[in-house]
């Protein structure tokens, strides 16, 4: 799964700071409970904060013991604290006993918070700081939201706190994710989006973990298999139960603890082994399953090739036209059967025969632990493709880091990939942050605009790549890691290392599989492209369409910025559409179409400044070019042209021309006359 995974779905944060509604029954029930502990604990109202850190051993083992929390957590936080950013709030993860391990926030807010001592290494159980959203998730062991005085400490109550628990695999609680926020910043979707956060991470820890066990996906709808919401529970292959995550505990109807006393058979009324003569001949089409409860739901099995329990009438079925896609061994059934997932290879193949190329290799070595280098014009879809490999990959569940070497300040680049230990060096966060390498453990670092890298990192990086172990700054041991590498450049390797800019030895640990991706202008399905990007531009809006003459006029630009200038066109060219839905010449910016005119017909740029300064004399000219084509033609055939596209409209032909409106009227006896309105 990337670390981009998508919590779009959600409702956006507006910005827009609400009163939350006095508490419902139940919460006013928690906070009371939680008012009462915190008096028990001694926790004094007016007690200020405690802002004493915990020493830097402490520290760095309460990191080691939650490791697989944070390496889970961290992406997923990243893309929460997308949504949030810019509401003066923080992204906080903490351990099961309430210490902050991490912190992700907007700095003005970061500021606020180190005075609330809202930093890692604080203790927020309600044992020291009484009621607040993280030491009651905790006790409670369910989400909260605790806002402004709801807080039992006076100090904390110009806070918002949203915060959930984070279950590990196992059905205990590992740690919380929470956000807190100045409390006019409160917003009532917080809680909603705090709580499916941590289920993407325990469904994230959950997808790594039980290797050999039989794992089933349920869910009383079709559609929502391989999504967030789908119940996944194991079994042991003999049908002892293992584990469930939380959507699955809710529609079995038992908690994780209750589930310990059940077997397959007792949950679904079958044998284990009917499940191999349910999913015979094909593993990946959803079957209905009764449970226990009367409740009917679709399920899947996943393949594990090696597995324990594979049976030979599972294996992954074939693809129309082709050889088993690598993918098809943990695809789910929309990946590989439906819809292509909007990042698989699948989705990016649009008839290309250079992109098709460039797929089959990539699903040659896919799982083999070949670095790839995609080599491509800046807006190509480098970024796009690295993902793709990441989400066809074994590694789909892991995470997918990208580390923008271009775009990070030279002197950051080394913390940020390496990561460093507290005081490694001036300006180093207290606390240490751990790298983008190990935070990819597992699954799969993108190093995009790798020719950008420094040298003096580039050997840091060499080793990284030959042992497999990474060495934060300021640290005395090193931690092992496994990932796979993808990387992309715009730039021409070779070149640098003849002038000695990139290390040889680093270029050939890179370059296992090198692919190029064509520029745009390059591409013979440039139609086929331009009808998706369209279409997902669309996605939920009525179906909106380009005139033939946009579609021809598209097809003959340049397009420097590739897919990318593509997409933000035709962004724009959607909003602008009229009620008919055809995307016109007049619905494209006017910048674009000057860029056009000039660009696409060189010599008619040269030929409209010069109807522009000189028209009459244009108008009687008889002037040949060399090739035989005489000037005049050029001239009606330009405007013939513009006006075609703008539908007649005068002034739209004539801005686009760069001339004054005039010139064409000049010419309205030269010009066909069904062309003028
Ligand atoms: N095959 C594709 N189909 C549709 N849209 C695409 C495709 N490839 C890329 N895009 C879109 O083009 C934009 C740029 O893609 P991407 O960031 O992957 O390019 P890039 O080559 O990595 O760019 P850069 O070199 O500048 O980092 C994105 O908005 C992406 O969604």
């Amino acid at each position: 799964m990337p670390i981009v995974e998508s919590v779009g779905r959600f409702p956006a944060q507006t910005g827009v700071a609400s009163q939350p509604a006095a508490p419902d029954h139940h919460v006013a029930e928690v906070l009371d409970k939680a008012n009462r502990r915190s008096q028990t604990y001694g926790v004094s109202v007016h007690e200020e904060p405690d802002y004493t850190s915990p020493s830097r051993g402490h520290m760095s083992s309460a990191m080691d013991e939650n490791r697989f929390l944070f390496q889970h957590a961290a992406p997923i936080m990243e893309t929460l604290y997308g949504q949030i950013a810019n509401t003066h709030s923080m992204v906080l993860l903490t351990s099961a006993q309430g210490m902050v391990l991490h912190s992700l926030g907007d700095n003005d807010f970061l500021e606020k918070a180190s005075r609330v001592a809202l930093v890692p290494g604080t203790d927020w159980s309600e044992k020291t700081k009484g009621t607040n959203a993280i030491g009651t998730a905790l006790s409670e062991e369910e989400a909260i939201t605790v806002h402004g005085n709801q807080h039992y400490m006076s100090a904390n109550q110009s806070l918002t706190c949203s915060c959930s628990p984070i279950f590990d695999p196992h059905g205990q609680v590992i740690g919380t994710l929470d956000v807190t926020g100045d409390h006019r910043s409160y917003h009532q979707h917080t809680l909603a989006l705090v709580r499916m956060s941590a289920q993407l991470i325990e469904n994230h820890m959950f997808a790594g973990s039980f290797p050999k066990a039989v794992r089933l996906h349920f869910h009383s709808r079709p559609e929502f298999l391989g999504t967030l919401v789908e119940g996944i529970a194991v079994f042991s292959p003999e049908g002892r139960f293992i584990s469930a995550n939380r959507s699955a505990q809710f529609q079995l109807g038992l908690s994780h603890h209750a589930l310990q006393a059940h077997t397959f058979s007792s949950l679904f009324n079958l044998p284990i082994s009917a499940l191999f003569e349910l999913f015979s001949g094909s593993a990946s089409i959803p079957r209905q399953l009764g449970m226990h409860n009367g409740v009917s739901v679709w399920c899947r099995t996943e393949i594990k090739p090696a597995g324990p329990w594979s049976h030979p009438s599972l294996a992954p079925v074939e693809q129309e036209g082709g050889a088993t896609p690598p993918s098809a061994r943990t695809a789910t059934p929309t990946q590989s059967r439906c819809k292509p997932h909007l990042s698989s290879l699948q989705y990016l193949d649009t008839g290309d025969a250079q992109i098709k190329s460039v797929i089959q290799k990539l699903r040659r070595i896919v799982d083999r632990d070949i670095p790839v280098m995609i080599l491509g014009e800046t807006g190509t879809g480098k970024d796009l493709l690295a993902q793709a490999i990441h989400n066809d990959s074994a590694r789909a569940r892991m995470p997918f880091v990208a580390v923008n070497c271009a775009s990070i300040p030279e002197t950051l680049i080394e913390a940020e990939l390496f990561g460093y230990e507290e005081g490694a060096f001036t300006g180093a966060r207290k606390k240490g942050a751990i790298g983008k390498i190990v935070q990819a453990d597992g699954g799969t670092l993108f190093l995009d605009e790798i020719g950008d890298m420094p040298r003096h990192l580039q050997a840091r990086l060499l080793r990284v790549l030959q042992e497999r172990k990474v060495s934060p700054l300021g640290a005395r041991k090193d931690v092992e890691v496994d990932v796979t590498v993808v990387c992309a450049t715009h730039k021409n390797i070779r070149e640098m290392i003849s002038r000695g800019e990139f290390r040889e030895d680093l270029y050939y640990r890179l370059n296992g599989l090198v692919v190029r991706l064509p520029a745009l202008r390059e591409r013979t399905d440039f139609e086929v492209v331009v009808k998706k990007v369209l279409k997902s531009l669309c996605e939920g809006e009525p179906h909106i369409t380009i005139s033939s003459d946009v579609m021809t006029l598209l097809a003959s630009y340049h397009w420097p910025g590739n897919l990318r200038q593509l997409h933000n066109l035709l962004r724009t060219a959607v909003v602008m559409v009229d009620t008919d839905g055809v995307i016109d010449a007049e619905h494209l910016p006017d910048d674009f179409l000057e860029e056009l005119s000039i660009a696409n017909n060189a010599p008619l740029a040269v030929e409209a400044s010069v109807i522009a300064s000189a028209p009459v004399a244009i108008a009687n000219s008889e002037e040949v070019f060399t090739d035989g084509v005489r000037l005049q033609d050029v001239t009606l055939n330009t405007m013939a042209q513009m006006l075609r596209i703008h539908r007649g409209n005068v002034s739209a032909a004539a801005k686009a021309l760069g001339v004054s409106r005039n010139t064409i009227y000049r010419k309205k006896n030269l010009l066909p006359p069904d062309l003028l309105n």
